[in-house]
């Protein structure tokens, strides 16, 4: 089984404008409103690609009821703590026809210590070997920085592989628990080593950099130049398909969707990379929020060949 876990979920709340302008009332041309939050968007991935999984997470108030809704609609089976405070909203601001954006996250409800132990007490029941966890996205207040290493921790023990795709310090003491895989993209990774990629030598120093810090493996995501694929015995560079970009939001997240379908269905790691390649194109190629469907991602990997 496939879990996805978000401690910070969000309802991601897109206003498409004719250009951004400052010190003036914009009028939305449109708008739209989606599930979000990094785990919750690889269940939603996944569920396009037909592999069942599980989402957890913290939700509470009524946009945490609206997610759950909206998972519930996609067929989703999910499992969360319920909280005390209200799930947030994120807010992006997207260019028509053109391929900027503005990307708003907020912090998130802060998180009872009550509540979290909930939350950990559910995993720990819930992991089994050689099942896939996906620990993703931001932390809210109140949840400590190494909850991901402890989370790591718990599953290894069990038997579990892990994949985190996190940032700053959640990511650094995630990675020192020695989760299966992690996927910084390229300004994750550089913040986390404090190197700077200018050139094929220094993109090898990040990718080795990263690995030193604990996990198995890297992916290293690099947006419409495709992703590296690093282990401390090889290194392998893939490069993205050529799409027309219209709404890259999400396609990390679908990038990790495609990772865990190929790895958990026991496909080799470069595989598995190319999978994750074609589902974050996909995605990167969809209006919106939305995420790209298996179509879109078969025909990527047919073209591919
Ligand atoms: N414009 C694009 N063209 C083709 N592929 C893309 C594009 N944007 C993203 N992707 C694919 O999605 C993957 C993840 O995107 P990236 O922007 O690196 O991640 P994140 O959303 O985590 O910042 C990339 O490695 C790439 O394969
Ligand atoms: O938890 P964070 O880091 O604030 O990120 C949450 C946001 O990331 C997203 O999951 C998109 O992430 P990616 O573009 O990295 O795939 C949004 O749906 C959500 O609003």
């Amino acid at each position: 089984m496939i879990y996805t876990l978000t401690l910070n979920p969000a309802i991601d709340f897109e206003l498409i404008v004719a250009d951004f302008e400052f010190d003036a009332v914009s009028r939305a041309l449109g708008s739209r409103v989606d599930c979000g939050g990094k785990g919750f968007n690889v269940s939603r991935m996944l569920a396009n690609l037909k592999m069942p999984s599980i989402a957890m997470g913290l939700v509470g108030g009524p946009t945490g009821d609206r997610l759950s809704a909206m998972l519930g609609e996609l067929g989703i089976d999910t499992r969360f703590t319920r909280i005390a405070g209200e799930t947030r909203t994120n807010v992006s601001l997207v260019q028509a026809g053109g391929s900027k954006h503005l990307k708003v996250n907020d912090t998130g409800p802060s998180i009872s210590d009550e509540e979290l132990a909930e939350l950990i007490g559910m995993v720990r029941a819930a992991a089994r070997p050689g099942d896939w966890w996906v620990l993703a996205g931001s932390l809210p207040p109140g949840v400590p920085d190494d909850v991901y290493a402890q989370l790591i921790t718990i599953l290894d023990q069990q038997g579990a592989f892990t994949v985190l795709d996190s940032s700053g310090e959640a990511l650094r003491l995630g990675c020192a628990a020695g989760p299966t895989l992690v996927k910084p993209n390229l300004a994750e990774a550089e913040q986390l080593t404090g190197l700077v990629v200018s050139d094929a030598a220094s993109l090898t120093a990040l990718a080795q950099a990263v690995l030193l810090l604990g996990p198995v493996s890297l992916v290293l995501s690099m947006g419409k130049t495709g992703a590296l694929l690093a282990t401390p015995d090889e290194q392998v560079e893939c490069i993205s398909p050529r799409i027309v970009e219209q709404n890259p939001i999400g396609a990390g997240d679908s990038m990790v969707a495609g990772l865990v379908w190929g790895l958990s269905q026991g496909q080799s790691q470069s595989g598995s990379l190319t999978l994750g390649i074609a589902c974050g194109a996909a995605t990167a190629s969809c209006a919106g929020t939305t995420l790209g469907t298996l179509a879109d991602v078969e025909a990527l990997l047919a073209n591919s060949n």
